[in-house]
Parts: structure tokens; sequence; C-alpha cells
């Protein structure tokens, strides 16, 4: 089985940029190298490669445009995320939908340049959807909860449950991540034990006076 991995989202919260950036990463790092788990970031964009650059951890976009280099303006280039360093990209967040044709370009773009790809979904039937795509994560989100301080784990593990059921049963290679209010530790082993490889979060953890308490506390039950 492969390390459990948690995947870091800094969105645009003014607490997860610049220096701040900079105090989550090395928290996640030396939480990485003390555990063996799995711990990424996703910063804005901007930030892609200064923490690419500076940190062992893998670095991932929140989003990349389905377009390939030529006369487009204000997009999101899937070329320029890799060359800035990304493992991988988030594609389809909650809060930066896409149409199912443009997860589909995503998801080629992301092949062809070898990044790994996380497509975020909100419901088992938009999991198993996805899943067909053929991804290498699915991370399952009930939107109600992001940012609510209300673990997805304990309010509703019917979702996740479902989720892992309907993304095993379309292609059992792609993995399957969860998310919204993760928070603590037992939130995070409830998720391994339903059946996924880990979780996607960010309040709990961006917003943190101590990053790097939260982050030993979301280690400590794996
Ligand atoms: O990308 C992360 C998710 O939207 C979860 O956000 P949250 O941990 O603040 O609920």
């Amino acid at each position: 089985m492969d390390s459990p991995f948690i995947l870091i989202n800094l969105k645009t919260y003014k607490e997860g940029m610049g220096s701040n950036a900079h105090r989550i990463a090395a928290a996640a790092e030396t939480v990485a190298k003390e555990s063996g788990v799995v711990i990424g970031i996703a910063p804005t964009f901007t930030e892609l490669h200064p923490m690419s650059h500076h940190y062992s951890i893998p670095v991932y976009a929140q989003h990349i445009d389905p377009i390939s280099p030529g006369a487009h303006t204000g997009h999101i280039l899937p070329e320029s995320v890799r060359s800035a360093g990304a493992r991988g990209t988030l594609i389809n967040h909650s809060e930066r939908r896409l149409t199912l044709a443009d997860i589909d370009a995503c998801l080629q773009a992301a092949r062809r340049l070898r990044l790994e790809s996380v497509v975020c979904t909100n419901n088992d039937a938009t999991s198993a959807a996805a899943a067909a795509l053929g991804p290498d994560y699915v991370a399952i989100e009930p939107p109600e909860l992001i940012g609510s301080g209300v673990s997805v784990s304990k309010a509703d593990p019917g979702i996740i449950e479902r989720s892992v059921n309907a993304v095993l049963g379309v292609n059992p290679n792609v993995k399957v991540l969860t998310g919204a209010g993760i928070q603590s530790g037992e939130c995070v082993k409830i998720a391994i034990d339903l059946g996924t490889c880990g979780v996607l979060l960010a309040s709990s953890v961006v917003k943190a006076e101590d990053p790097e308490s939260v982050l030993r506390d979301l280690v400590s039950l794996i």
C-alpha cells in the first residue's frame, strides 16, 4: 500500500501567502520526514516555484486551464505549472468548477506533462464520473462542509464510503482522497479506515497559530 497522503491547499487565504506559506511548507517537510506520511502543498500560482525550489515536499497547482500554448490571456497554462516545479495539480476544486469536457481536457494535459491529477468531486455520482476519466486521484468533498470546521469523516462518513465504492467500481487504479473540515488525527484515521489513501485539507492547517503541531496531530494515528 502507498504511504498515506495529506495535501494542504493554501487556497488564497492571507495566512497561506508569503512568509506564512514558507512556515507551513517547512512544517510539512519536518512532519513528513518524521512520520513517513507524504505531505504535499498547493500554494497560489506565483508561489509554486518558491515552494518547489526550497522544499522537498511535493507541490501541486490549485488549478490548470484546458489549454495549450498559444493565444490565451489570463489562463493557467499546464506547461507553466510543470516548469514551475509542480508535481501535480488539483482539477475541478469546488471553488474552481469545470465542465466535464474541460476536466477531460485538463486530464489529457496532465498526462502529457506527467503531472499527477487530483480531480475534486462533490458526491458519489460525480466521483464515479471522474474515475471514468482516469485521474490519479479523486478527492470527494461535500461543498457544504468545506471550511466549516465540521469534518466530513464524522459528519458524513457514508459519502466517503459510497465514493470509494463508486470509484473502485469504475476504475480500481484511481486512488481516493477525502476533504472538508478535516482537522485531527482522528478525522484522518476514519478517512483511511473507510478506504481512502488520505485527505485534502486547508483551513485547519493554514489558519492554525502553530501549523506544525496541527500536522503532528493529523499524522498521529496513521
Ligand atoms: O481543498 C481543500 C478543501 O476545500 C477543504 O477545505 P477545509 O479543510 O478548509 O474544509
